[in-house]
C-alpha cells in the first residue's frame, strides 16, 4: 500500500515537471511571438521566411517538378494548344536508338516522313546542363472526338525558371524553323463566305520565271527589305505591308510571279475574287480572317465594277440600274466601295502587325482608279512584258537545259525583237520535242512565221486604211 501511494506520488511529481516545462514554453513562445511582432517589421520578417524557405530547399534539391500541356486550350471551342503541337514535332528529332514508342508515316501529297512519339515511351532531352522527360498520355481511343492528348514535362524544381525563360521558347523556335522548312503552301479562295483551303502546289520559283535578271533581283531584294524592316514601320506609324501591282499582257508570268514570291517567302496565298465580296464589312472581315505572313491576291482587278464605281455615292455601278428589280433590289445591297480597299490599303482597317503582301493584277493598267496606285498603296509596279533574249535564256536553260551560249541563240534573239510573243507561248513550243536543238529550229521557224504574219498584218493594215481613205468622201 506504502509502496503504491510512493508511486503514484513520483508519477504526479513527474507529471508537474512536465506540466511547468510546457507553460514555461508556452509562455516563452508568446513573449518571442509578441517581440517579433512588435519589434521586427513585417517586410522584414516575410523576407526572413523566404530565405529560411531557399536554405531548406537546397535539401530537397532532388524534388521533381511537372508541367501539363494540352492539346486543346480551350476544350470547350476546340481551340489548339500551339504548345502541344510544337512538343509534337520537336520531340522525335530528340528520341534516342533505344526509344520503342516511335510513329512513322506520311501524309498525302506531301514530301516528307513525319515521326511521331507515342504514350509508350518517355522522351528524355538535354539542354544547358538541364534534364527534362516527357511523357504523352493519349486520351481515348474509342472516340476520336474525345481524344484528349496532353504532354507532361518533368524536371528539377530548382529549374522552373530555366525551363519557362529559356527551354520552352527554345522547343518553339526549333519547331517555327521546322514548320517553315517542311511547309505545304496553302490557297485560299474565298468562297461562300469563307476561305476554302487547297494546296498551293504551284513549282514556280524565281529560277524558274524568264525575267530580265535585273527586275528579279529588284523584286527579291524589294522582298527581303519589306521582310526586314518590321520595327523601321512600327516607327514610322505604317502597316506592316507591301502593295505590288503586276500588270502585262496575258500569259506573260503574272500568276507564276505570284506563286514564286509565295514559294520564296513561305507566304500562303489568299486569292480574292472581288466579285464574291457584297459589302465592305464582308470585305473587312475576309481580309481580317486571312492569316498573318500571307499573300493577298486581287487578280483582274480592272474587271471589277464595284473598284470603277467610285464615284457613285452608293458604291453601286452605273450597269446595276438597268438590272431587274429583283435581281437591282439584290444588288443594292451590294456597298462594296472603292473607298472600302482603299481604307484596308491605308491600313486602317487591318488587324495583327504581321507583316502582309497584297498584290494586284491586271491586264490593263491604264484601266484603274489612280487613288488604288500611289505609293503606300502599290508600292511597286512591276510590268511583265512579251520575251525577249536575256529572259529566254532562262526558259531555255529550264525547258531545254541549255546552258551558256547556243548557235541559234543570236537568230532567236533577233526574231524575238521583231515579235510581240508571250513566255507562255514560246514555253509550249520548247516542249514540242525531246531534243533541244531540234526544238530550237522548230522555234526558229516558228518565230519566222509570226514575224512573216505580223508584217502582213500591218501590210494589210495599211491598204485597208487606204481603201477607207480612198472611199471616204471629202
Ligand atoms: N515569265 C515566265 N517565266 C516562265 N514561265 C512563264 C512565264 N510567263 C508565262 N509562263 C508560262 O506560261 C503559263 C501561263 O503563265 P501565267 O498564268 O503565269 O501568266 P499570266 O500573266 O498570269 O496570265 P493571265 O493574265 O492570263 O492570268 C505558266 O504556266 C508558265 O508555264
Amino acid at each position: 500500500m506504502r509502496l503504491y501511494s510512493k508511486k503514484s506520488l513520483s508519477s504526479f511529481k513527474s507529471a508537474s515537471s512536465w506540466f511547468e516545462i510546457y507553460a514555461a514554453f508556452s509562455t516563452l513562445t508568446i513573449l518571442l511571438r509578441t517581440a517579433i511582432n512588435d519589434l521586427i517589421p513585417h517586410q522584414f520578417r516575410s523576407y526572413i521566411i523566404l530565405k529560411l524557405e531557399g536554405f531548406f530547399c537546397k535539401y530537397r534539391s532532388n524534388n521533381k517538378v511537372s508541367i501539363k500541356i494540352n492539346q486543346f486550350w480551350d476544350e470547350m471551342c476546340g481551340e489548339r494548344n500551339e504548345l502541344f503541337e510544337a512538343a509534337l514535332t520537336y520531340l522525335p528529332t530528340k528520341i534516342t536508338h533505344t526509344y520503342k514508342s516511335l510513329k512513322v508515316g506520311r501524309r498525302q501529297n506531301h514530301k516528307h516522313l513525319e515521326f511521331a512519339v507515342d504514350g509508350g515511351d518517355d522522351v528524355v532531352d538535354k539542354f544547358e546542363g538541364m534534364t527534362l522527360t516527357w511523357k504523352l498520355n493519349e486520351g481515348s481511343k474509342e472516340d476520336p472526338r474525345n481524344m484528349k492528348n496532353n504532354f507532361v514535362l518533368t524536371f528539377n524544381e530548382k529549374q522552373r525558371q530555366m525551363v519557362l525563360d529559356r527551354y520552352i521558347p527554345h522547343m518553339v523556335k526549333t519547331y517555327e524553323a521546322m514548320k517553315n522548312e517542311r511547309r505545304i503552301l496553302k490557297l485560299y479562295s474565298w468562297l461562300n463566305d469563307f476561305w476554302n483551303e487547297s494546296d498551293l502546289s504551284h513549282p514556280a520559283t524565281f529560277d524558274s520565271l524568264a525575267l530580265s535578271p535585273e527586275l528579279k533581283k529588284d523584286i527579291i531584294d524589294d522582298l527581303d527589305r519589306f521582310l526586314r524592316r518590321k520595327d523601321l514601320y512600327k516607327k514610322v506609324g505604317k502597316a506592316w505591308k507591301r502593295g505590288y501591282l503586276l500588270h502585262g499582257p496575258p500569259g506573260t508570268g503574272k500568276s507564276s510571279l505570284i506563286a514564286a514570291m509565295a514559294n520564296y517567302l513561305k507566304f500562303d496565298v489568299f486569292d480574292l475574287e472581288l466579285s464574291s465580296i457584297f459589302s465592305n464589312s464582308d470585305l473587312m472581315r475576309c481580309l481580317k480572317e486571312a492569316s498573318n505572313r500571307c499573300i493577298i491576291v486581287i487578280e483582274d482587278i480592272d474587271c471589277n465594277k464595284e473598284v470603277h464605281a467610285r464615284s457613285n455615292p452608293n458604291g453601286t455601278s452605273e450597269d446595276q440600274d438597268s438590272e431587274s428589280d429583283s435581281e437591282g433590289a439584290k444588288m443594292k445591297s451590294k456597298s462594296f466601295t472603292l473607298s472600302g480597299l482603299l481604307n484596308y490599303m491605308d491600313g486602317l482597317s487591318s488587324s495583327g502587325g504581321e507583316e502582309r503582301i497584297i498584290i494586284f493584277t491586271t491586264n490593263h493598267k491604264e484601266k484603274i482608279d489612280p487613288a488604288l496606285l500611289r505609293p503606300g498603296r502599290m508600292d511597286m509596279h512591276i510590268h511583265m512584258s512579251f520575251l525577249k533574249g536575256k529572259a529566254f535564256r532562262m526558259l531555255a536553260s529550264n525547258y531545254l537545259g541549255i546552258q551558256g551560249h547556243h548557235p541559234l541563240f543570236q537568230q532567236i534573239d533577233d526574231l524575238l525583237e521583231k515579235v510581240e510573243i508571250t513566255p507562255a507561248v514560246v514555253g509550249e513550243q520548247l516542249l514540242r520535242y525531246e531534243d533541244p536543238h531540234l526544238c530550237l529550229e522548230e522555234l526558229v521557224q516558228f518565230l519566222t512565221l509570226k514575224v512573216n504574219d505580223s508584217n502582213c498584218d500591218s501590210v494589210e493594215r495599211v491598204v485597208f486604211s487606204r481603201s477607207i481613205d480612198t472611199n471616204t468622201p471629202n
